[in-house]
């Protein structure tokens, strides 16, 4: 929460983190065109944190292109934060983790987190506090001097983490981060998610196959479809705070997990019995 001083209005900001509305995406190519992505409309308040669940091709990650200005609509409104993605990006208004943690071997993680920075027009020693103190906040403050190469796959993911928070940007974009990643080490970098999120506030946009870390993290699961890509269904997961192994295991946890499966399995067109 905000510190507000006496006598102060406090700012509110009503502005939704990421608002779109008959969103589309068709990718035009020789063997004809590609709907990825149909008369999408959702709104993502300040400091949700929302998943995005659906089969392979459905549009998650074109969602996710669009919200970074990696790719343009080809119809409908898509704003960040207020401006348009082209602002958010120049704005440095988001960070982006993508699905391969994609460090670059011969600088340290150090170096790695800071390379974003790089292009700031601060003293090193500023940049390089920095970086010191996003690498503390995903738990790795002990690695700045390693290389990429002599961590584990969880670790290095968590150093591409630190490196999209090094500009401290309010929206977090995140693909599949953890796909990659055992079952147990995703468990554990889910609830160390969580705490940076909560700890920070930030916003954020996660797309994954997991309907467990999907429930797990999020404020709200957004299932998708494929052929064409649009939103199925919008679950609102309850679940209290702290969320921990318990929550795992409760009822509740389970109830969302089945109410989000049954939207995936009407997805496919597949029966309930089926
Ligand atoms: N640059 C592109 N050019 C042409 N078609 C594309 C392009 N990018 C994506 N597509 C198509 O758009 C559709 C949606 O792709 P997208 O990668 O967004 O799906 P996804 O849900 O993220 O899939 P996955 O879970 O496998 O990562 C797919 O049919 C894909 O082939």
């Amino acid at each position: 929460m905000t510190a507000v001083s006496p006598g102060r209005t406090p700012e509110y900001t009503a502005e939704p983190a990421v608002h779109l509305r008959d969103l589309n995406m068709v990718f035009r190519g020789a063997g004809g065109d590609t709907v990825a992505l149909k008369d999408a409309t959702l709104s993502i308040a300040q400091g949700e944190f929302v998943s995005l669940i659906g089969p392979s091709g459905c549009g998650k990650t074109t969602l996710l292109r669009l919200m970074a200005d990696l790719i343009t609509p080809t119809a409908g409104e898509l704003l960040i934060g207020g401006q348009s993605p082209a602002q958010a990006r120049q704005e440095r208004a988001y960070g982006y983790v993508f699905q391969s943690p994609a460090l670059l071997d011969w600088r340290t993680v150090l170096g790695n987190v800071m390379l974003p920075l790089d292009v700031m027009n601060t003293p090193k020693a500023a940049r390089q506090a920095r970086a010191h103190e996003m690498l503390r906040l995903v738990g790795l403050g002990g690695f700045a001097a390693r290389y990429p190469w002599q961590l584990s796959g969880g670790m290095q993911q968590r150093v591409s983490i630190a490196r999209a928070l090094a500009f401290d940007p309010g929206l977090l974009l995140m693909d599949e981060p953890f796909g990659a990643l055992d079952e147990i080490t995703r468990e554990h970098l889910n609830g160390e998610l969580l705490r940076l999120w909560q700890e920070t506030g930030k916003t954020v946009v996660f797309v994954t196959h997991g309907i467990s870390e999907a429930v797990f993290l999020s404020t709200r699961v957004v299932v998708m479809t494929s052929r064409p890509g649009k939103i199925e269904g919008v679950v609102d997961i309850d679940l209290p705070y702290p969320r921990n192994v318990e929550t795992r295991e409760s009822p509740r946890f389970f109830e969302l997990a089945t109410r989000v499966r049954e939207l995936l399995r009407r997805g496919h067109g597949f029966d309930a019995d089926d």
